[in-house]
């Protein structure tokens, strides 16, 4: 078992790549521009569920991943045996030492288009060669994390425990669903695995089948209540919620955990229309003397049915949330590229730049760094400005920002204050960033967000938050766009 789960010793996932990765290496060497320094941007371009931000996470995977990087013999023997790779190739794989620098912004992060999360600089073969599981790591965890941030804040301060991985797409997306789902803010997670590996709070209730093997609910009930006098929740909606689940539930607590001195944890409604049932569930519960009982609901919730129950005035304490959330239903693509953006000549950095018919698709070019700038006055972020990697912010003076396309759009910041956003994290293939545990980074993330104004928060139709490009690499971008033909207005 530890050999499929333990992904930080054991697991070789060296050869997890695309193919043409295989075969454009194979064909740099050959080419002798297999050593050329290179620099791949990895960014994504649009927010999931038109959302206004996305909540960068599963970088400590991919740090862990290039830290292993290495072919075995096994892997370096089913290479040769494709009768398509030259031996100069098999033999760099064979003696292969990742030596990359890669900078990154920290897990836990709010994201926005075009920015980029992951930076790769070094040897052409070896930059190239990552692009796979770069975008796998990020992709993945960045859109889970993004969608339970969706859903806690739907939730409006109430619990949110995550139930997805009976239904999650295979292991991986059950354990690192898991993680991103408590970095993006769930309070805890059914997966026990996920508790063992990264500490984060499993948690359960019951199901149906415990309900069902007894003779009768009230049976059940009580079975329960003797086994965990102190932590009884109990699920009521196995034959019928108002008139069997809750006045069982009653007694039982009445009878096995009042004269104990104990109080109920809770009910679970598992169907049924959410607002009756917890609204009426809530009542006979008051009225029992049990006040302080917790009612929880599950049952294909996401952040929209959420935000309607409560709007609705449904009595819950606390959500059970999984498919939608673990499979990230109503979008499950997170369209993060890599996209090479520079390459070194001469000791130079020369921009390099992917055109399209579309302007927004045009690649930023160059060696990059990103800023938050925030209002020192509301501690609000205002905007993120693109930079070249070189270039210093002054905050002492005023700095002029302006919209990267409709150029005409301007503004003056002062009294403003600006953080770096990517961070070294390997240095010459040595790992050099010492990566938070989850519950550290759950924390920074919360408090990012509440640097955000509430019109970037917003569900449907957020303002649009301002990424712009420095006026140096807004000039780098339109130099070469021109060497190209290329005009815009
Ligand atoms: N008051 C409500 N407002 C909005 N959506 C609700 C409300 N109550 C329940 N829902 C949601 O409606 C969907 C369907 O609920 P329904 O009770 O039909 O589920 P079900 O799985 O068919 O129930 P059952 O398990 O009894 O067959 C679920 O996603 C549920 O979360
Ligand atoms: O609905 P989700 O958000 O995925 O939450 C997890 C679901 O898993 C369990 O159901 P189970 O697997 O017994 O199936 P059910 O949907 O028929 O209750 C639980 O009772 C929830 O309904
Ligand atoms: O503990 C629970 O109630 C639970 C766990 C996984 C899926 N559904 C429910």
């Amino acid at each position: 078992m530890s050999h499929l789960f333990d992904w930080k010793e054991e697991r070789n996932l060296s050869l997890l790549v695309d193919f043409y990765e295989l075969t454009m290496g194979n064909g740099y060497l050959y080419n002798g521009v297999g050593d050329k320094i290179v620099y791949f941007d990895m960014y994504f371009r649009r927010v999931p569920d038109g959302g206004g931000f996305c909540i960068m996470a599963g970088l400590q995977q991919l740090i862990e991943y290039l830290k292993n990087l290495k072919f075995s013999e096994d892997d370096i023997l089913y290479l040769k045996n494709k009768g398509l790779f030259n031996d100069d190739f098999i033999n760099y794989l064979r003696d292969f030492k990742f030596s990359c620098d890669v900078w990154a912004i920290p897990e836990g992060t709010p994201v926005f288009p075009n920015e980029p999360l992951v930076i790769v600089r070094g040897p052409a073969i070896q930059a190239q060669f990552i692009e796979t599981m770069v975008l796998l790591t990020i992709n993945h965890q960045t859109l889970i994390a993004t969608k339970a941030n969706r859903i806690v804040r739907a939730a409006d301060g109430r619990t949110v425990m995550e139930f997805g991985s009976r239904r999650a797409q295979g292991y991986d997306g059950a354990i690192f669903g898991a993680r991103a789902a408590y970095i993006g803010g769930c309070d805890s997670t059914a997966c026990t695995i996920a508790e063992k590996m990264f500490g984060i709070p499993a948690v359960g209730t019951m199901a149906h089948s415990w309900v069902q093997l007894f003779d009768s609910e009230l049976e059940a009930f009580r079975a329960w209540a003797r086994t965990y006098p102190n932590n009884c929740l109990l699920l009521v909606d196995t034959y019928n919620v108002l008139k069997s689940g809750i006045p069982n539930a009653i007694k039982v607590f009445n009878e096995e955990l009042v004269p104990l001195g104990i109080r109920p944890k809770g009910i679970r409604i598992d169907s049924g229309d959410i607002k009756y049932l917890t609204e009426k569930s809530r009542e006979m519960l008051d009225e029992a003397g049990f006040p302080d009982c917790k009612i929880v609901v599950s049952n294909s919730l996401d952040e929209y049915i959420i935000r309607d129950v409560i709007l609705q005035g449904a009595k819950i304490d606390s959500f059970g949330v999984g498919e939608r959330l673990i499979t990230a239903k109503s979008e499950p693509v997170f369209g993060g590229v890599y996209k090479l953006v520079a390459i070194e000549e001469n000791n130079e950095i020369k921009p390099k730049i992917k055109i399209s018919e579309n302007e927004e698709k045009i690649t930023n070019p160059g060696f990059k760094q990103i800023y938050r700038l925030y209002d020192k006055k509301t501690n609000k972020a205002i905007a993120d400005l693109i930079t070249l990697a070189d270039e210093i912010i002054d905050e002492s003076k005023p700095l002029e920002i302006f919209h990267p396309i409709h150029t005409w759009k301007r503004k003056t910041l002062t009294n403003f204050k600006a953080k770096k956003l990517l961070t070294k994290i390997l240095d010459k293939g040595q790992v050099v960033y010492d990566c938070p545990n989850v519950t550290d980074i759950k924390t920074y993330c919360k408090e990012q967000i509440s640097t955000l104004w509430d019109e970037v928060l917003r569900f449907e139709n957020p303002h649009k938050y301002y990424v712009d490009l420095s006026s140096k690499l807004w000039s780098t971008k339109h130099n070469l766009l021109t060497k190209h033909n290329i005009h815009f207005r």
